[in-house]
């Protein structure tokens, strides 16, 4: 009998030991098999993509074809200023259709070497030729194409921040600033690329790839709004929009050598345009115009700031461009530096900024030193733990089910890492990269853990706000000039290691400051020797001095900074900027 008993319990053993070791083996592969499909899935809806923009482009190429313009002219019409080419728009001298066509050749062509372009807008041809139906000619932006950043809403097509999940997701109205656009005349050309989820100044996701520097191959064009600096810095597109929460215009401006203007929060309607950031209010995105000259800028500045855009979006002040401001001849009183206080910029981007103080000298403007206070702490414990505020929740739960881009890779392991490891890693990493406040930003990529901690938060960016404004008021400032970022463009994939470079841009973020980024000068050799004297010590120095080999001939943009919702006067000390240096002969 005990025999028996015992066999039976020998039995009911091995029956769940089996059992375990089944589940065991049947759950991992249970969900290998679950994700080999969704990722199939994944891979088959980037393919469709991907085929339906090579129609798109196909269908572009035989209707240019077929209209059969001659290519020197439309050469010509590529190669012509901002200026001339509304005139010869304004007078009739060139069609709308004409100049459409001269724009998508360039833009197809470039696309080709730098994989800006994600896909050209078809409808653009009919909006051609029914300005060119149009007597009275009366838009700012008459005929003039304009490319846009990925992620502003186009009926009829969607915006997939480079998330593969949101391909097909169409939108059934265009974005406010599209249609004022469209109301100033302007035509929707052709959609440019960005980086996954737009939180780097890298440019590629797994749908349309990778972008690069129009200048060197090797390097990024910058991001997130990168497929727009590459265009237009490669004769694509002569305007074009971005968004910037953290740099994302001034810094593919800089990285590329073209001209772009981050808003006040309120003063360009925003409404139309993706972002994972809207429900973070306390830092907030901007959009704004970039563009191949001032005028350019200026231009699209003006247009967007037109009686429409209010009608459509009532949430927005009224406040039309003040040309007053913009052609005013009051001397001006502008602070400089080119030391930040946490990373010292490479010696291009400190003779850039001071190549536009002797420039201000020369218009008859006052430019003195000024030290913005309390940089790193400002980066790590304002900027990061206000952008990451929830934890990096809402990138993570966007990344989770989808192909996440190399380009995330670093942000994402790091926004991982549960509290208690940073605590530990922090003591570790801290000595090997010598520095503390990199260390400090990766407790902040955790986020507040509470809706007290955002109140916290709040105050804390409340009291910054005043008190760089009571440094700026005391010294009478009009404006600041400062590099746009702490070195030029960068080699592709190295972004993540140097990311303490974007304070130069993210504290305008913060403050909410409206910011140009100017060209002014390319890296020279002797700029590439002085790197010798740059300092070495911690981990984004080692970073920074290592990317900068080899750049010389890259673009060096100046950034230009005024009060809030006086964008009129940033164009100003950009145009003071460009008329003083012509005038000494330097441009
Ligand atoms: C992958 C998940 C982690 C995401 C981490 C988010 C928080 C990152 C913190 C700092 C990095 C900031 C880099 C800023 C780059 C410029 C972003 C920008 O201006 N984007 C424009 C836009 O969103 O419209």
């Amino acid at each position: 009998m005990s025999r028996v008993l015992q066999m039976v319990e020998e039995s009911s053993y091995l029956t769940i030991a089996k059992v375990a070791a089944i589940t065991l083996v049947a759950i991992p592969v249970g969900l290998s098999i679950q994700r080999y499909f969704w990722r199939r899935d994944l891979r088959q809806k980037v393919w469709q993509r991907q085929t339906e923009c090579q129609v798109a482009f196909k269908k572009l190429n035989d209707d240019l074809n077929s209209l059969n313009f001659d290519q020197e002219k439309l050469q010509a019409i590529c190669d012509l200023p901002t200026s001339e080419l509304k005139e010869g728009l304004q007078s009739g001298k060139y069609s709308a259709l004409e100049v459409l066509a001269a724009y998508q050749t360039k833009a197809q062509n470039v696309t080709k070497r730098l994989n800006c372009v994600t896909e050209p807008i078809l409808e653009a041809e009919a909006d051609a030729k029914s300005l060119d139906e149009d007597t009275e000619k009366e838009g700012l932006l008459h005929g003039i194409p304009v490319s846009l950043k990925e992620n502003y809403q186009l009926k009829g097509y969607d915006c997939t921040m480079g998330l593969v999940n949101l391909i097909g997701k169409l939108w059934e109205d265009d974005a406010v600033l599209i249609k004022v656009l469209k109301r100033q005349g302007a035509i929707p050309f052709v959609r440019t690329n960005i980086p996954q989820i737009m939180m780097t100044y890298e440019c590629s996701n797994p749908i349309y790839g990778r972008t690069d520097n129009p200048f060197d191959a090797s390097r990024t064009p910058g991001g997130s709004t990168g497929g727009e600096a590459a265009l237009i810095a490669a004769g694509g597109s002569l305007i074009g929009f971005g968004s910037d929460i953290g740099g994302s215009i001034r810094v593919p401006s800089h990285f590329c050598g073209c001209y772009g203007l981050k808003t006040t929060l309120g003063r360009f309607s925003r409404k139309g345009t993706t972002s994972l950031s809207q429900g973070q209010t306390l830092v907030s995105g901007t959009i704004g115009p970039m563009a191949r000259d001032l005028d350019g800028l200026v231009l699209a500045t003006k247009a967007i700031l037109c009686d429409y855009m209010y009608e459509l979006d009532r949430s927005i002040p009224p406040l039309s461009f003040r040309d007053e401001i913009f052609q005013s001849k009051r001397p001006l009183k502008i602070g400089y530096y080119v030391n930040d206080g946490y990373l010292q910029s490479v010696p291009a981007c400190q003779r850039a900024v001071m190549m536009a103080k002797t420039a201000l000298e020369a218009q008859g403007h006052t430019v003195i030193s000024f030290d913005p206070p309390d940089v790193p702490w400002m980066w790590t414990e304002l900027y990061m733990k206000t952008v990451a505020g929830d934890g990096c929740r809402t990138f993570l739960e966007a990344l989770q089910k989808d192909i996440p881009d190399d380009c995330v890779h670093m942000l994402l392991f790091s926004s991982k890492v549960p509290r208690w490891l940073i605590w530990c890693l922090k003591a570790i990493i801290g000595i090997s990269t010598q520095d503390p406040v990199q260390t400090q930003s990766m407790t902040s990529l955790k986020g507040c853990r509470s809706v007290y901690e955002w109140w916290q938060q709040a105050k804390a960016v409340e009291a910054y706000k005043d008190k760089f404004l009571k440094k700026w008021s005391d010294l009478g400032l009009d404006g600041v000039i400062c590099p746009v970022l702490a070195c030029v463009a960068v080699p592709h994939g190295s972004v993540s290691s140097l990311l303490g470079a974007g304070t130069y841009s993210m504290l305008y973020n913060v403050l909410n400051y409206p910011a140009g980024s100017l060209p002014l000068t390319k890296v020279t050799s002797e700029d590439v020797q002085q790197l010798e004297n740059y300092p070495d010590r911690r981990f984004f120095e080692k970073n920074i001095k290592k990317a900068s080999e080899g750049s010389i001939g890259l673009p060096v943009n100046v950034q230009c900074v005024s009060l809030p919702f006086q964008e009129e006067l940033v164009l100003r000390v950009m145009k003071e900027i460009e008329t003083g240096l012509k005038s000494m002969g330097d441009h």
